[in-house]
């Protein structure tokens, strides 16, 4: 299979992402472009990897095997007007990465035959270490099928989703998730700064804690209960706090803000289909 020409419409936090992982897993900088408006951006991004960086989005997509919408869901439809006649060829896969907007509404922007994957990638995908969910319109080929797979499966793990809907609750885990272990770091270094300790010690130890548990969730057979209950000595410290957390119902809280997330995607699609 010959290496895909992949154009970012958008260069932000994501797309230099996914760039970053792509470079690293050895996809050619000189076969990934890049679009957007603001020149510092993609001064930042040519800095870290040497890709073709665009003075506008149809220099970007021009022939492209791959057109990768990496913009905030607000501007896709105005973006999808713009670039709908470079991909009326029919050859182009465009993925689009925007929490919320809907296959049906890409479809009407770009045109009912336009192949088109909704992907829920996140940030991760910077180190290797990404989590994405796919689901691909009815148009999709089995080759543009496995670009869209080996693109992002050079950026870390990914799971194709059955129905479109299931990319909601996944946004709501894995695309917001790396927010949420970084609030409940941020929170945990400042309950030990205010316990005595330094905050750069306090630092060291919660991102390496971080680092540690997940390795152990991942490599381990085991599952995560029994993870915890080894850590939790009867009548011990763990279990001080393991019963604080449960009594304040941080379960409950986890459920409301992730579905606070998926809601909030669901009405994305509403107010900007
Ligand atoms: N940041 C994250 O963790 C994740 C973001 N997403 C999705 O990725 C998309 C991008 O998000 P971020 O990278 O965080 O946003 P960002 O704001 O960092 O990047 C968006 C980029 O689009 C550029 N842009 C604005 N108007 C444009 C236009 N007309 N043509 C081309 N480029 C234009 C902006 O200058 C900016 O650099 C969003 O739709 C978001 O829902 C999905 C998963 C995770
Ligand atoms: O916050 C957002 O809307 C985007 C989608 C998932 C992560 N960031």
């Amino acid at each position: 299979m010959s290496t895909p020409v992949i154009a970012f419409v958008g260069a932000g936090n994501m797309a230099a992402s996914i760039i970053g992982g792509l470079v690293d897993a050895g996809h050619p900088a000189q076969r990934i472009r890049a679009a957007d408006p603001h020149a510092e951006t993609l001064q930042r991004l040519s800095a870290t990897a040497p890709v073709i960086a665009c003075g506008d989005n149809n220099e970007a997509v021009a022939g492209a095997d791959v057109v990768i919408l990496a913009v905030k869901p607000q501007v896709m439809a105005t973006v999808c007007a713009d670039i709908a006649p470079a991909l009326a060829n029919g050859n182009t896969l465009v993925i689009s990465i925007a929490a919320g907007i809907t296959l049906e509404s890409m479809q009407g922007w770009l045109g009912e035959t336009t192949a088109i994957v909704r992907c829920m990638p996140n940030t991760p995908a910077l180190l290797g270490c990404g989590a994405s969910a796919l689901y691909a319109s009815a148009q999709v080929s089995a080759q543009q099928q496995e670009w869209a797979a080996s693109i992002l499966d050079a950026v870390g793990i990914t799971e194709w989703v059955e129905s479109e809907a299931d990319l909601d609750p996944v946004t709501a885990l894995s695309g917001s998730g790396p927010a949420y272990f970084f609030l409940f770091m941020e929170a945990m270094i400042d309950a030990a700064v205010e316990q005595g300790l330094p905050r750069d010690t306090a630092t060291r130890l919660t991102l390496q804690t971080c680092l540690g548990a997940s390795r152990m969730a991942l490599e381990n057979e085991v599952d995560l209960a029994e993870l915890r209950r080894r850590v939790t000595s009867p009548g011990g410290t763990t279990q001080a706090a393991v019963e604080s957390f449960e009594s304040s119902g941080l379960r409950d809280l986890v459920g409301s803000a992730m579905q606070a997330a998926a809601d909030r995607a669901r009405a994305m699609a509403k107010e900007m289909g």
